[in-house]
């Protein structure tokens, strides 16, 4: 069963941790850290289809999530992140609700979608020792779909309604430079488009998820409603920790650059 499908699915909060370090050793490390769920991203980190494998089967054996975001939302990158054994899935870039009702048939077997069947070479099924694997894939796949420009966010009610969507996660980042606001998501006109977002999900009855490492903007947007919130990423865990530490034993040589801001994504 997939756990963190159901726990959004009934409105249960899931707190998560962006994994972009590209490392087994660093995604098993943070698998026992506490976290509901690890989003393994394949967008904007320097990861391969082999290598999340290997963040797979290093958090396979603890009690969290991995949920994988695609490069993009490309039919053959879905096929072969579900083969890999990738349950929970987060795709890039959506827009509308005709684009999130392919990647919807993209992730389900015929006659309900066109997911290629691999499931005899594939870990997804444990290489056929799965009972049942190819009868009940669907009912474990959890689809997320990624709204982060102003033309999705317009469509966001229409994206949110479609059958088979299991989630919606709002970009911040992205959001924010579409809007005009490059760098800067915690502008006022950003911060109401996040919420009015999160306002549409919910009230079309469907999970809203985000990441933003400001603690004050998680749990208000966790009041407004949102249920899989990512709170940080191990690569500014480590960038800022690092920082930190040796500011405490170094000069001035150890000084930020001018105007390093706060991150927030
Ligand atoms: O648009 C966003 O915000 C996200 O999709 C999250 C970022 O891509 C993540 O890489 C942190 O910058």
């Amino acid at each position: 069963m997939n756990s963190f499908k159901q726990a959004i699915g009934q409105g249960r909060t899931q707190i998560g941790l962006w994994q972009a370090l590209a490392s087994p050793y660093t995604c098993e490390i943070c698998a026992g850290a506490g976290f509901d769920w690890l989003l393994i991203d394949a967008e904007h980190a320097p990861n391969t289809i082999p290598l999340v494998l290997a963040q797979l089967q290093a958090s396979s054996s603890y009690p969290v999530e991995p949920v994988v975001r695609l490069p993009t939302g490309d039919s053959v990158l879905v096929k072969q992140y579900l083969d890999i054994g990738a349950r929970t899935l987060l795709i890039p870039m959506v827009d509308s609700a005709e684009q999130a009702a392919s990647l919807v048939r993209a992730t389900r077997y015929p006659p309900d979608g066109f997911r290629g069947v691999g499931s005899a070479i594939g870990r997804a099924s444990r290489w056929n020792r799965t009972p049942q694997y190819l009868a009940r894939a669907a009912e474990e796949i959890c689809l997320l779909v990624q709204v982060e420009t102003c033309q999705g966010m317009d469509a966001i009610g229409e994206i949110a309604q479609v059958p088979g969507v299991d989630g919606v996660f709002i970009g911040p980042s992205d959001l924010a430079a579409a809007m005009g606001h490059l760098g800067d998501a915690t502008h006022p006109e950003v911060q109401a488009a996040i919420e009015h977002g999160i306002a549409e999900v919910r009230g079309k009855g469907k999970p809203v998820g985000m990441l933003i490492a400001d603690e004050t903007l998680a749990r208000r947007y966790l009041e407004l409603g949102a249920s899989f919130v990512a709170v940080g990423t191990d690569v500014t865990i480590l960038a800022r920790g690092a920082e930190a530490l040796a500011q405490r034993f170094a000069g001035a040589s150890a000084q930020l650059p001018a105007g390093a801001k706060k991150d927030v994504y």
